[in-house]
């Protein structure tokens, strides 16, 4: 498969080369046994979390980090907000390295963990965002321009004086988002920022960032293994497997790429007979049609002319095109992993 590598127009606020997570851990042995003999003998083992990825990312984009569990996803997100140290490699973030955590490198990104709270659970989120307006030594005006502007977009302005503990999930992703942006970052981390969300909840959520990064200009890098989120979202994807970067481009060019083809699904008033479509060039006649409908799927460039013959074939009831489901393809990339085109890019060069 080929790979398309994404040159973003705008300045580069993030730059990558040869970034490298590993893990040492200690490995004790299972059961007393193994807790008792690590006293006497530590044995460590390492990881390779993230292995050589490099990427640049320009102001305003929006980029969706996708993988497999345990491909190095919240390990890359972790490195670029400062949470982790890289093992080796270069990166750069708003001209900072982010592993010093400057406080005024730190005002200028957040970090959402859809997994993690960064309210306080017992008080109301109000009390939670004043505690950022010290920490981030906003001015009174700013603050509530952006508490003002944020619970209008997120509709919460009801919730910000209840207890966290007593609002629903979606609710609680709201109010997260908006402690992750009550003081303006202008970059922005989530990792799962949808998980466990209703599909209405998860469309408020996409809606609300879309807004925000168009507003604002905010860059956004997000992980999510929903992929409505990333279609939603998403003008370039990074996939990584294995901690190391396979595809960096647009998503349709990844759908395109691992399936070239369109499905195809005619319906008829009669029964036809699909037979000469199988000798065209381009063309594969797939299983479970009836007399009455056809299903096929077709090289993009050959829709047109497919069409065509449909309509020769008999009075039609219904006639559906239609892209592989992403999700599907994302399914069956990573069933299938290492297959993805590596991006080949000086960017992505090993630097260790
Ligand atoms: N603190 C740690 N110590 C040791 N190994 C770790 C640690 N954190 C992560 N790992 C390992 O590093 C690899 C990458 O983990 P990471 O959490 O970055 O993956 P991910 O792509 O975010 O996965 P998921 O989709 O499941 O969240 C995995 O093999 C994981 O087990």
């Amino acid at each position: 498969m080929t790979s398309v590598h994404a040159h973003p127009d705008q300045p580069a606020v993030i730059s990558a080369a040869g970034l490298t997570k590993t893990y040492t851990f200690h490995d004790q042995g299972a059961g007393l046994a193994g807790a008792v003999r690590s006293l006497v003998r530590r044995r460590y083992q390492t990881r390779l979390a993230v292995d050589s990825i490099g990427f640049t990312i320009g102001r305003g984009e929006v980029v969706g980090l996708l993988g497999p569990n345990g491909a190095g996803k919240t390990t890359t997100l972790k490195m670029l907000s400062g949470l982790l140290y890289p093992t080796s490699g270069q990166l750069e973030v708003l001209g900072h390295s982010p592993s010093r955590r400057r406080p005024d490198y730190l005002r200028r990104i957040a970090l959402v963990m859809g997994q993690k709270t960064m309210l306080w659970w017992d008080v109301p989120a109000m009390e939670s965002l004043l505690l950022h307006k010290e920490m981030y030594d906003l001015s009174t005006a700013e603050f509530e321009r952006n508490v003002d502007e944020l619970a209008e977009l997120l509709e919460v302005r009801d919730l910000l004086n209840v207890q966290v503990r007593k609002v629903s999930l979606g609710e609680r992703m709201k109010l997260e988002l908006m402690a992750a942006l009550v003081h303006g970052p202008e970059i922005l981390f989530l990792d799962e920022p949808t998980i466990g969300l209703d599909v209405v909840a998860k469309a408020r959520v996409r809606a609300f960032l879309a807004e925000v990064t168009r507003r604002h200009g905010t860059t956004i890098l997000v992980t999510s293994h929903d992929m409505d989120d990333i279609e939603a979202l998403c003008s370039r994807v990074m996939v990584i497997d294995h901690g190391r970067l396979q595809y960096d481009g647009s998503l349709s060019g990844l759908v395109h790429a691992a399936r070239p083809r369109k499905l195809v699904r005619a319906t008829y008033a009669r029964a036809v007979d699909a037979s000469p479509l199988a000798d065209l060039d381009g063309v594969a006649v797939g299983g479970g049609g009836s007399d009455q409908t056809v299903s096929l799927e077709v090289e993009r460039e050959r829709t047109g002319d497919v069409l065509e013959q449909l309509t020769r074939l008999g009075p039609l009831v219904d006639l559906d095109v239609a892209d592989a489901d992403v999700e599907e393809i994302m399914r069956d990339l990573f069933l299938r992993r290492g297959t993805v085109g590596v991006a080949g890019s000086a960017e992505t060069e090993e630097v260790r």
